[in-house]
């Protein structure tokens, strides 16, 4: 089942069965790669969803406030219980926004794209549970029964370890190329059009023999248990997956939580991050676009006094996080069309910044700095999607960005954007990195 439009016209019906199981994950093993999946170690949440009940996309960026207007209005026809703490029941990501140059490779993730599993196998810290959803009318309520009752008597107890051995990965990335992006930057910024801009670039990976993509979400939440590990494959098996540590926002009812989350340091180098001007730059202008952007949209806006320290395994960050109560009556989608992109990967001035991107970053950036994550009536969590790559069979594309303001210079945003891609890369190659 497959709509191309709203979906207010559709109502599912659904069931839930509790199951003794810890990893979500671990059904790969039976059920195959899943279509999504969704996990946040430290907070112990855990989705996996397989199978397509409905499929939301948009034709173009225009119509993604209605598309993602109507996720939160799915009606839904519970058959017994309801779960509690549900996450979804949709799942998936929207691009980053415009782009100078045309990648066929994002073709099938589109310009936004939704899912509704046909199973959605969910963790929370009360416990574990299989969902299934099937379109309401003939044979619906069959078709939900005997999807519980095929994972309830499939799903393995265990955890799920990656397995495979390390492999060695080519990679190929050109360093001039971006060196000669980034003074294009520098000079609009010294040029006074532009205070800050977030310049991305690709990092391409081979491994011998088809990802693993199972394993590599295995490694990636295992090594950033701070981070979402994330994962949207597509109907061409093209999967877009990572791990990444900043929330775009996350929506209970009327409370929101985001964040800035710029400025970066290496891990033995986070002491000074917080009295280092050039961060503190980078990191201010997120700080002042989240409280405009949201003043509009809520009654109450707090943060926290001053940046702390997001220390992960390849980098630290500095990090304030948000909390807002919302106006009655504002929802998700309203929320994330105010606040996608923030300078975190776009810039400042906003407009001014991602018109320089159209123009000279010279890459589609596909999904990557777009929102990821889930969506339901009334509530939903969604991540910026970095820390990330587009897997398919063998070959990857990984995207890694930084911010430029004033000060800064080429060579030490190249190692930046090097810290940056250990995440993913030590997740795809399973070992530690050797760069030629
Ligand atoms: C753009 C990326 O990260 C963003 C840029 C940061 C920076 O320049 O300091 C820090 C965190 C993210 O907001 C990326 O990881 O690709």
């Amino acid at each position: 089942m497959k709509t191309h439009t709203p979906v207010e016209s559709q109502r599912w019906v659904a069931g839930m069965t509790p199951l003794a199981v810890v990893d979500p994950l671990a059904g790969a093993d039976v059920l195959g790669v899943p279509t999504v999946y969704w996990e946040r170690p430290l907070a112990q949440d855990a989705a996996a969803g397989w199978g397509e009940a409905a499929v939301v996309e948009a034709q173009d960026a225009s119509d993604i406030p209605d598309v993602l207007a109507s996720l939160g209005r799915v009606q839904v026809r519970w058959l017994g219980e309801a779960p509690e703490s549900m996450p979804g029941p949709w799942f998936g990501g929207i691009r980053f926004g415009d782009s100078g140059t045309v990648d066929t490779a994002w073709a099938s993730h589109g310009v936004t794209r939704w899912t509704l599993p046909e199973v959605l196998v969910f963790r929370t810290a009360r416990g574990a549970c299989v969902v299934a959803f099937a379109q309401e009318g003939r044979g619906g309520e069959d078709l939900v029964r005997s999807r519980l009752e095929r994972v309830r008597a499939c799903f393995p107890e265990s955890y799920r370890h990656a397995r495979g051995e390390p492999v060695a990965l080519e990679l190929r990335a050109s360093r001039l190329d971006f060196e000669v992006r980034v003074q294009r930057a520098l000079d609009a910024i010294a040029s006074g059009h532009l205070q800050k801009v977030v310049l991305a670039r690709p990092l391409d990976a081979e491994g011998p023999a088809p990802f693993d993509v199972v394993d590599v979400l295995a490694r990636l939440r295992e090594q950033n248990p701070r981070c979402a590990t994330f994962l949207f494959r597509a109907p061409d098996d093209t999967c877009f997956l990572g791990a990444t540590p900043e929330t775009l926002c996350r929506v209970d009812g009327q409370v929101l939580e985001t964040e800035a989350l710029a400025g970066t340091a290496a891990p033995g180098q986070a002491d000074g991050l917080r009295g280092h001007d050039k961060n503190v730059r980078e990191h201010a202008s997120v700080v002042r676009y989240l409280v405009t952007a949201l003043t509009p949209l809520a009654e109450q806006v707090s943060s926290d006094a001053e940046p702390a320290l997001l220390a992960l395994k390849n980098v630290v960050h500095l990090r304030t996080g948000f909390r807002a109560e919302l106006r009655p009556g504002v929802t998700p989608a309203q929320v994330v069309e105010a606040l996608h992109p923030t300078p975190a990967v776009g810039g400042t001035p906003r407009e001014r910044a991602l018109s320089f991107l159209v123009e000279h970053e010279g890459l589609d950036r596909g999904w990557y700095a777009g929102p990821v994550g889930w969506v339901g009536p009334g509530r939903a969590h969604l991540m910026v999607a970095l820390r990330s790559a587009r897997v398919k069979g063998a070959k990857a594309r990984l995207f890694v960005g930084v911010g430029l303001v004033a000060g800064s210079n080429a060579d030490s945003e190249w190692r930046e954007t090097e810290m940056k891609s250990l995440a993913m890369l030590r997740a795809l190659g399973g070992g530690d990195v050797v760069r030629r």
